[in-house]
């Protein structure tokens, strides 16, 4: 059975009330200790964690063959991971404690200023996550 012809090669570009989101993960290999908690407290100790940081965009239209934007728009965040998070105490790596809350906003002002973002597509969160069933959020409300 043959496929039918796109009508098309651009990508589909109904109006319509609803919004496209897209999303990345990736990985990277830190330690820290927390300060401010109470003597005793696991955190307070150097240990480290897989952390896992997802970006999500959002846009109400598409463009090229139907992308928000190429995924390997993402790649920056990729390498600004690897050299400066990856394998390194976070306590040095950023000047806030690094706690989850806290890189997933210093990492999604990082994206705001290093990303290059068509117009129209946001920023929406970074996720960062430290264990398997732990993460926290920075967002902003697309507009
Ligand atoms: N709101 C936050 N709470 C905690 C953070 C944080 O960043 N934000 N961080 C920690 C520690 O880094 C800790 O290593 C991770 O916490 P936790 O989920 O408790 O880790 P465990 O794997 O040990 O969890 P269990 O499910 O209890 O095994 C602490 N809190
Ligand atoms: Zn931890």
């Amino acid at each position: 059975m043959s496929r039918p012809a796109l009508a098309n090669s651009t990508a589909m570009n109904v109006a319509g009330p609803g919004i496209y989101r897209i999303g990345k993960a990736f990985t990277f290999e830190g330690a820290h200790l927390l300060g401010g908690l109470p003597e005793g407290h696991k955190c307070g100790r150097l240990h480290g964690h897989r952390y896992t940081v997802e970006i999500t965009l959002a846009s109400r239209q598409l463009t090229g063959p139907g992308f928000v934007v190429d995924f390997a728009e993402l790649d920056p965040l990729k390498r600004h991971l690897d050299g400066s998070f990856d394998h390194r105490l976070l306590n040095d790596a950023i000047n806030v404690e690094p706690t989850s809350e806290h890189l997933a906003h210093v990492l999604f002002d990082w994206c705001a200023a290093h990303l290059a973002l068509p117009d129209g597509v946001v920023i929406e969160a970074v996720r960062v996550r430290e264990t398997a069933t732990s993460w926290a959020e920075y967002r902003q409300d697309v507009p």
